[in-house]
């Protein structure tokens, strides 16, 4: 395929998108690139007025985000990505630089600033290209901004606040998304629109063929600077010429050609973009064809052989509370661990040195210490722990995964092999004893909890006076629309033994208008009265035929205009992208009768019992959500 080669030079190479953006993952992944996902860390708060141009602030701003995942990752040698993409996307109007709103008051003060003006949208992006050195990192950077101009109709007030509450400005540069309902809001756009989406990917490419295609020296003085290689350029090169520019250290040599390497040579010095040197990278001069008939790494495969590994590496510590014990004691020595937690002193250094290889821990010269993503999501006092979730995952998922292979075979749940009982109903499994119940419970809470402002939010839920929590477990989610939507009442429904167990999953401090819980089975109990019906990670759980017999008894007390919010993994329609939503079927398998299910899927099974309507907003966190009205 002809537009292939520019992306292809990066097949052999382990590329890490260090992006959080479901935009961004799709521009690429629609063209093919293979990449990992790693979101930054790096906070958004470089000092804006330090910056002579927006530009550069976006620019800067998508170098240190990639810089930090680049340094994340580079902690032993294996673990070291080839190249690093970070971006960062914003608006400059009126000479103000303006970032994603932080609440919809901020969100509406954006847009009525836009209404009716032309603005700016850029995208500074850094590619940075990583080598291990020793224990030594070395990053050789080019970055480059694209610009878009865009201008906006005058906009009413009232569609403003229509538009906001539809929930989409939230997570966009600007407030506004271009590829969705924001594209009603603009006159006309100027220049690369998948730039103001959040990844300029023209110039993207163009970039990669400066750096993998210069061109031969006799023919610099024809190329354009402003356009990808043509599809003949491309085809035409030999590969003498075409890895001229490999960026992979080449054995013996050890000197830099900047002739070859730096694309700020004129005839490759846009004014938007610029490319420095940090550390020391040598350049494969391909005389002879050795280095592209060598093995390459099969990275990705070679991650997936070792995933189990790393899995149980995390709960294995995260089961002896080591994250809680460097949280209060850190930094410590592998042996003041190993004493703490009662275990061998070489067994523990091995693990610990392992969560530092995985990103998990950090290690100094006084020991290891938690990194700030341990404190937060793997202590089990964490602000959004998952523990209880990472603890179920070993003690209950692990065993039933180690018998996916009869899963497969059989088409059906293998708890009977995994823990030598009987499967029968689900929740009769994990609620047969009292620590699995109350294990199964932490794991869910700490789901609940991760991902309950995202789905409370997804949609504007004011509408809706009262809410049913249907399967709501400890109330997270409740608590949350609670302190979203202060004036709603609020039911969790479930089962008397979930209900009995609940006081230990209660925020500390009580709120104004506290959540009501009815124990009940939804199956066979009259379910409370509400307007809005929540299902979140229940249908999952059930075959189709469980589903219409609960669809239909909500049916039946809901009235016209009343609705349900239904938060699930929603698999892409050919099945073939999400691979977190994917694996979780799998997950389905190995215990319920239910699977994960596209939004089709979904769409179909509300309708057919008078749900219409139906919206669904994909969050990027760990569950979507979908929206649907009584007609
Ligand atoms: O029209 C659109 N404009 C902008 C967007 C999206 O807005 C965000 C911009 O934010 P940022 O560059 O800071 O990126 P994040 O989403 O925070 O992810 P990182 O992890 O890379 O910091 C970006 O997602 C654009 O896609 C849009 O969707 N439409």
């Amino acid at each position: 395929m002809a537009l292939n080669p520019v992306l292809g030079k990066l097949v052999s190479k382990r590329v890490v998108l260090a992006s959080a953006s479901p935009r961004r993952q799709e521009i690429l992944t629609n063209v093919g690139l293979r990449f990992e996902v790693v979101p930054s860390w790096f906070k958004e708060t470089l000092e804006k007025s330090s910056f002579a141009a927006p530009y550069e602030y976006a620019v800067e701003t998508a170098k240190q985000k990639a810089l930090e995942v680049a340094n994340r990752m580079h902690v032993k040698h294996l673990r070291t990505p080839d190249i690093v993409i970070g971006a960062d996307t914003i608006v400059s109007v009126d000479e103000q630089i303006l970032e994603k709103p932080v609440d919809k008051q901020d969100a509406y003060r954006m847009l009525s600033r836009l209404s009716g003006k032309e603005h700016s949208v850029f995208t500074g992006v850094a590619i940075i290209h990583c080598s291990s050195k020793g224990n030594q990192l070395e990053t050789e950077i080019t970055d480059f901004y694209e610009e878009t101009k865009v201008k906006f109709s005058d906009l009413s007030e009232e569609l403003l606040w229509e538009y906001i509450h539809s929930g989409e400005p939230m997570d966009k540069a600007g407030g506004y998304g271009i590829q969705a309902l924001g594209g009603m809001l603009v006159e006309y756009v100027h220049g690369d629109f998948l730039n103001v989406v959040g990844f300029p990917l023209n110039h993207f490419c163009k970039k990669l063929a400066e750096l993998y295609y210069p061109p031969p020296k006799h023919t610099v003085q024809h190329i354009k600077h402003d356009s990808i290689p043509s599809v003949d350029t491309f085809e035409n090169l030999s590969d003498g010429e075409s890895e001229s520019s490999n960026f992979t250290e080449h054995k013996g040599a050890n000197k830099l050609d900047s002739s070859r390497m730096c694309p700020s040579r004129p005839v490759y010095n846009c004014e938007n973009s610029s490319s420095v040197r940090t550390g020391f990278t040598v350049p494969l001069e391909n005389q002879n064809g050795a280095s592209e008939s060598a093995a390459k790494l099969p990275s990705k495969i070679l991650d997936l052989m070792d995933g189990f590994k790393a899995s149980k590496a995390l709960f294995v510590a995260s089961k002896l509370k080591m994250f809680d014990y460097l949280k209060t004691k850190g930094p410590l020595k592998a042996v003041d661990v190993a004493n703490e937690v009662g275990t061998s002193v070489c067994g523990t250094e091995r693990l610990l040195d392992a969560c530092v290889a995985l990103g998990l821990l950090e290690k100094t010269s006084q020991g290891y210490s938690n990194t700030d993503s341990a404190n937060t999501y793997l202590t089990s006092d964490g602000e959004y722990s998952l523990h209880g979730y990472i603890i179920h995952s070993n003690d209950h998922l692990w065993p039933l995964f180690t018998n996916l292979e009869s899963a497969v075979r059989e088409g059906s749940r293998q708890n009977h092999r995994a823990f030598g009982r009987k499967a029968e109903d689900l929740f009769k499994d994990y609620y047969h004893s009292q620590e699995v119940k109350q294990r199964f419970m932490a794991a869910m809470h700490s789901i609940a909890h991760l991902t309950a402002r995202d789905v409370a939010t997804a949609f504007d839920l004011s509408q809706f006076k009262s809410t049913c929590d249907l399967g709501g477990c400890t109330g997270a989610l409740a608590h949350e629309l609670i302190q979203i939507y202060p004036n709603m009442k609020v039911t969790v429904f479930d089962l008397p033994e979930v209900i009995a167990n609940i006081s230990y999953f209660q925020p500390s401090e009580q709120c104004a208008a506290p959540v009501t819980f009815v124990s009940g089975d939804f199956f066979k109990d009259n379910l409370p009265e509400a307007d809005l019906y929540i299902l979140s990670r229940v249908l999952h759980d059930w075959p189709d035929e469980k589903i219409h017999v609960l669809l239909s008894k909500i049916s039946a007390v809901c009235k016209p205009g009343c609705g349900i919010l239904l938060a699930e993994m929603v698999l892409d329609d050919e099945k073939k992208n999400r691979s977190t939503a994917l694996l979780q079927s799998l997950n389905m398998l190995v215990q319920t009768e239910g699977k994960e299910r596209s939004g089709s899927e979904y769409r179909g099974l509300l309708e057919q019992h008078g749900f219409a309507n139906v919206k669904i907003k994909l969050t990027g966190n760990l569950l979507d959500v979908i929206l649907c009205i009584k007609t």
